[in-house]
């Protein structure tokens, strides 16, 4: 039975609970609930702390688990990233208040407060910066303000949190964040049960990043039609009573959408449907 690890708290909680679910996996009805398990799919889910997850899949008590990649560099556990997952997107920054710190030269000397000591003491250390780091546990945006630290090194998504405490980002982000599927670091020994477990989160990811595209064609012009469609491995092109045309389906790209409709109609496309996709296999 293969042990997966998931957030049961923060912002990677529900998205993780919302992406096993369409992977067809059981969840918790009770948000209190530590163990649950899911025979039917031969795993067992452990709800744990973000922080602690990649700690309990380095140590190898689970085999798998759901965290964010900046979580999972800031621990230092023999755990490694096996897919990304797409959402809990972030950038991890330098914010100081404005004007005030503005290269990564000037934090030499200076106190940086951050709850993500270990990856910001090993940037700093990669760019030969000697600064002071301050450890706090959240809120780290007031630590300025209230005079324990000179700038701050911390998670960034909209940027509302920082500009709200007065505090403007600067330097190149140290890090771009998103949950991310974690096994132990055991070279080549995978988990049994991880590779039924990855096709299905992928299967998820394309069924949410695809649509399928259904359009009618002229035989004569299905040649620059399926240019603009050419799908994952090669578009499906059936016959239609009318011997004049075939209908085409192909996978699109869901953000390319309109575009590709567009397109097809000026080639002379028409009946162009798009559906999303449920769940797939690729
Ligand atoms: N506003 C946000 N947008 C996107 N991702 C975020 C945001 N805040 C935190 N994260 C991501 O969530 C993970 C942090 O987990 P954490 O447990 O700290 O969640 P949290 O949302 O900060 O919850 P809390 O602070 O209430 O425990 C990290 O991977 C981080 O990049
Ligand atoms: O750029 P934004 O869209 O404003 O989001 C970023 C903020 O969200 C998270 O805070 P959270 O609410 O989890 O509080 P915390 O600092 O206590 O973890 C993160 O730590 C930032 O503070
Ligand atoms: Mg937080």
């Amino acid at each position: 039975m293969l042990r997966i690890a998931v957030p049961n708290k923060g912002s990677l909680s529900a998205p993780a609970a919302e992406i096993l679910s369409e992977a067809g996996y059981r969840q918790r009805r009770d948000s209190r609930e530590l163990v649950l398990a899911d025979p039917g799919n031969d795993v067992e889910f452990f709800f744990l702390r973000p922080r602690d997850i990649a700690v309990y899949v380095g140590s190898g008590t689970v085999d798998v688990g759901i965290t964010g990649r900046d979580l999972l560099l800031d621990s230092g556990a023999a755990a490694v990233e096996h897919r990304p997952l797409g959402f809990a997107r972030s950038t991890f920054r330098f914010a100081a208040p404005a004007g005030e710190i503005t290269s990564l030269e000037q934090v030499a000397g200076k106190r940086v407060a951050t709850s993500y000591d270990v990856l910001v003491g090993d940037y700093l250390a990669a760019h030969g910066v000697d600064a002071e780091v301050v450890h706090l546990d959240g809120a780290v945006e007031s630590s300025v303000q209230l005079g324990i630290a000179d700038l701050v090194a911390d998670v960034v998504e909209t940027g509302s949190t920082l500009r709200a405490a007065g505090l403007a980002t600067f330097g190149e982000p140290i890090l771009r964040s998103e949950a991310v599927l974690i096994r132990h670091d055991g070279g080549a020994e995978v988990p049994a049960g991880l590779s039924v477990l990855d096709r299905r989160l992928q299967g998820v990811l394309v069924a949410r990043q695809y649509v399928l595209m259904d359009y009618d064609v002229r035989v004569t012009d299905v040649e620059a039609a399926v240019a603009i469609t050419p799908g994952l491995e090669s578009p499906t092109v059936s016959p239609l009573h009318n011997g004049e045309w075939v209908a085409v389906r192909a996978m699109v790209r869901r953000e390319d959408t309109n575009r590709v409709m567009d397109s097809l109609y000026d080639v002379g496309a028409r009946a162009i449907l798009t559906t999303s996709i449920h769940a797939c296999r690729i």
